[in-house]
């Protein structure tokens, strides 16, 4: 029998009787891979979730805790997703018109995760930018993050953008390390506790990949080598979208997650625009367009002069230029409000604010 606690368990409320608990390693189209104590499980959702389920985001992925009933025979069902302790979602715009920007839906793509391992490359368009907005991201997804600077063996001088991060970021633990010679590996085994759950976030080709190889061969050698006195196997299966680590850590690498590392790719927008950025929190109202809104900030600066008009030009333009998803979301509903202000104006016949 597989102890779930093994895989990040945590028994918040008693199992009603008639459902077992298990964690999802794998979705497939609507076909879910679970591991439970009864060992791995295909499941599907409970037609109840379709009806009673308000948002997207409610129905369970690969991470996520969840309550089925236990068919040995063939397909189990989920009945209930279980609170999360962490998440990331991103825009869906599958069969949507791009045009819609209420169509998007927020597409969960990894969850139940304790660290985020920022992974960005030393060799390769290092930005410290970049990095920030990836932390962004990763505080308001509920995980810690960890900052992972990669092939530093092809960077032998790897001080400079160490130190550029360290002074950025004095709160957040830096691990320099390659997958190739195995440099700084060992320094990651303090997160890649058994139970614990690892998510990668970074640009495409910054060695996601292969770290999670180095780590898995590395522990694998090590396990090899304590196995000759202790013949038990120790379970070492990988799935293809949550992978055991030797170590008893598991790290989640899903389609979904991966595309949220191009979210990173703009150059940071934000972190260029950090006081323009920092404005929108003061106007009155959350959803504020900045256009023609009572008590918009803004528009305030603008005005007193404080915000050059020429800083929030280029901040728009490079919003709705931007191509990667994230903005394009922005840009989405950015256009949707302003198709819905220039038809406004047109109405009042009023020039309000121009861009
Ligand atoms: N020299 C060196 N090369 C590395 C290291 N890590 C990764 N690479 C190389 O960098 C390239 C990209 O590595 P991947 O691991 O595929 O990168 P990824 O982040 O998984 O990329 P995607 O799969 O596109 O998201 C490959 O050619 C790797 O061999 C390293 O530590 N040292
Ligand atoms: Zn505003």
């Amino acid at each position: 029998m597989i102890d779930l606690k093994q895989y990040g368990y945590i028994e918040a409320e008693a199992t009603p009787i008639g459902f077992i608990a298990g964690r999802i390693t794998e979705l497939q189209r609507n076909q879910y891979t679970v591991i439970t104590e009864q060992g791995e499980v295909t499941a599907v959702l409970k037609g109840a979730f379709y009806h009673t389920v308000e948002t997207r985001e409610e129905f369970p992925c690969v991470g996520d805790f969840v309550l089925l009933q236990y068919n040995e025979n063939g397909t189990s069902r989920i009945a209930k997703l279980l609170p999360r302790r962490s998440k990331f979602s991103r825009a869906d715009y599958s069969g949507h018109a791009a045009a819609y920007a209420k169509t998007i839906l927020e597409q969960v793509v990894a969850t139940n995760f304790d660290y985020v391992f920022i992974v960005s490359s030393l060799n390769w368009d290092f930005k410290v930018s970049r990095i920030m907005r990836y932390l962004t991201q990763t505080r308001q997804s509920g995980g810690q993050p960890i900052i992972i600077l990669t092939k530093a063996d092809l960077a032998p001088d790897f001080s400079t953008p160490l130190a550029e991060v360290r002074k950025t970021v004095p709160d957040v633990p830096v691990h320099v390390v390659s997958s190739h010679t195995g440099l700084g590996l060992d320094g990651l085994s303090e997160y890649l506790q058994p139970g614990k759950t690892v998510v990668f976030l970074g640009m495409s080709g910054v060695g996601k990949s292969s770290l999670l190889n180095a780590l898995m061969n590395q522990e694998v050698m090590t396990v090899k080598a304590i196995r000759e006195d202790d013949s038990r196997g120790r379970h070492t299966t990988t799935h293809r979208q949550l992978f055991m680590l030797p170590s008893g850590a598991m790290v989640i690498d899903t389609p979904g997650m991966r595309e949220l590392g191009l979210f990173g790719a703009d150059d940071g927008i934000s972190a260029g625009f950090n006081d323009v950025e920092q404005l929108f929190t003061q106007c009155r109202f959350n959803d504020c367009r900045h256009q023609t809104e009572p008590g918009c900030a803004v528009l305030a600066a603008l005005t007193d002069g404080s915000l050059a008009p020429e800083h929030w030009e280029r901040y728009l333009v490079q919003k709705r230029e931007n191509k990667f998803v994230d903005d394009k979301t922005r840009y989405l509903i950015d256009k949707q409000a302003q198709q819905k202000s220039i038809a406004m104006q047109h109405k009042s016949r009023n020039g309000g604010y121009k861009k």
